[in-house]
C-alpha cells in the first residue's frame, strides 16, 4: 500500500476536492487563503551530514513550495517539532526562520515534544486574489507543459553526485515565480516534490485530459550521463520546481525561466516519447 492508495481512503472521509491540490483553499475575505501542512522525518527525508539548519530549512521549503504551487503569497508558518535531541533545536529554528525570511514568510508558532524520531511538521498559510489562484485542475488540450527549472538534482546528489548537494538540502521554492506565473494566467500548476512522473499522474487524476513528455526537452541535471539523468529527471523527488500547463502564448513569462517539456493531449493518459510513462516515484509505502 502507498500514500496515493491511502489518499483514495481519506477522500471518502473528507471533500475528495479537498485532496486535490498542493493545498487547502479557505474563503478570506475577498481572497483566498491556502493552507498545507507537510511531515518529514530523519529517516526518510533527512539525509546523514544534514545539518540542524537544514533540517529547519527544508521542513519549511516543503511547506512554502505548496503554497507557491497555488499561485499564492506566503504568509505565516508554523513548525511542529518532535525532537530526539534538545541541543538539536535552535539549528532546526534558525534554519525555518531563515527559510521564512527569505521568501517572504513569518514564522509564527509551532509546538514541541520529545520524539525517538526527529519528525517535523511544517504548516503553512498563504493568500491570493481569486483571479490569480492556479489549481491541478484546468489543463487544456494544446496547452503546453513546463517546468521552472532543472529536473532530479535531489536525487542525483543522492547518487553521489556532490555537486548538487546544496539542491538535495537546500531546496529552493519557487515562491516568486508561482506568483508571476499565477497573474500571467497558467492553466494548472503543482509542485513536483514526489517526481514528474508521479506528478503528471496526479495532474491526470483531476484532468479531463493527458500529458505527453519529451526526453529530448527534459532539463537534465548537469553533471550525470544521459541514461541515469534521464531517469532521475523523470522519476527522482525532492526538487521544488514548479510544473505548470499553460497556453502556449503566454510563454516565455517575463521574469520566470522555464522549460516546455511537452504538450496537453486529449487522450486521458501519461506519454513519454509517445509510450506510456512508468508511474513510479518517491512514495512512503507500507509493507503488507
Ligand atoms: N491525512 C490527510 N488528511 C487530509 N488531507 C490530506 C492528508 N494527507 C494529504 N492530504 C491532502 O492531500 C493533498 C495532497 O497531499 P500531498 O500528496 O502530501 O501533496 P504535496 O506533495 O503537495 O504535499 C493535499 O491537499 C493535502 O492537504
Ligand atoms: C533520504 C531522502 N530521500 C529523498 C529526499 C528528497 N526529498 C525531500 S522532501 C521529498 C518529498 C516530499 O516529501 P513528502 O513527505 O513526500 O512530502 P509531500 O509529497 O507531502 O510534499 C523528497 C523526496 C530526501 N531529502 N532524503
Ligand atoms: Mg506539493
Ligand atoms: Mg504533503
Ligand atoms: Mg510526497
Amino acid at each position: 500500500m502507498d500514500e496515493r492508495g491511502l489518499h483514495r481512503l481519506i477522500g471518502t472521509i473528507i471533500d475528495p476536492e479537498r485532496l486535490a491540490d498542493d493545498c487547502a483553499v479557505i474563503p478570506c475575505g475577498d481572497r483566498l487563503m491556502v493552507a498545507s501542512t507537510d511531515m518529514l522525518h530523519e529517516t526518510t527525508d533527512f539525509p546523514a551530514g544534514m545539518t540542524d539548519w537544514q533540517v529547519g530549512w527544508m521542513s519549511t521549503a516543503v511547506t512554502l513550495s505548496d503554497i507557491a504551487s497555488m499561485g499564492a503569497a506566503p504568509g505565516q508558518v508554523l513548525l511542529a517539532v518532535g525532537l530526539d535531541r534538545p541541543e538539536r533545536l535552535s539549528g532546526i529554528m534558525e534554519g525555518a526562520r531563515d527559510c521564512c525570511t527569505v521568501f517572504g514568510a513569518e514564522l509564527v508558532g509551532g509546538d514541541l515534544d520529545a520524539h525517538r524520531e526527529l519528525t517535523i511538521v511544517s504548516t503553512g498559510l498563504g493568500t491570493v486574489a481569486p483571479e490569480y489562484l492556479v489549481r491541478r485542475r484546468g489543463a487544456r488540450p494544446g496547452d503546453v507543459i513546463a517546468v521552472t527549472g532543472l529536473l532530479g538534482e535531489a536525487q542525483a546528489a543522492l547518487n553521489g553526485y556532490d555537486r548538487h548537494t546544496k539542491e538535495l538540502l537546500e531546496p529552493q521554492p519557487r515562491v516568486r515565480e508561482g506568483q508571476v506565473l499565477g497573474r500571467a494566467g497558467v492553466s494548472a500548476m503543482m509542485d513536483i516534490s514526489d517526481g514528474l512522473a508521479l506528478s503528471l499522474y496526479d495532474l491526470l487524476a483531476v484532468n479531463d485530459c493527458g500529458f505527453a513528455v519529451d526526453t529530448a526537452r527534459l532539463p537534465l541535471p548537469a553533471g550525470v550521463p544521459g541514461e541515469e539523468g534521464r531517469e532521475l529527471a523523470l522519476y527522482g523527488g525532492g526538487d521544488f520546481e514548479l510544473l505548470f500547463t499553460a497556453p502556449a502564448g503566454i510563454l516565455p513569462v517575463p521574469g520566470v525561466t522555464a522549460h516546455v517539456i511537452g504538450e496537453v493531449i486529449a487522450e486521458r493518459t501519461v506519454l513519454v516519447d509517445g509510450k506510456p510513462l512508468e508511474r513510479r516515484g518517491y512514495l512512503h509505502e507500507w509493507s503488507g
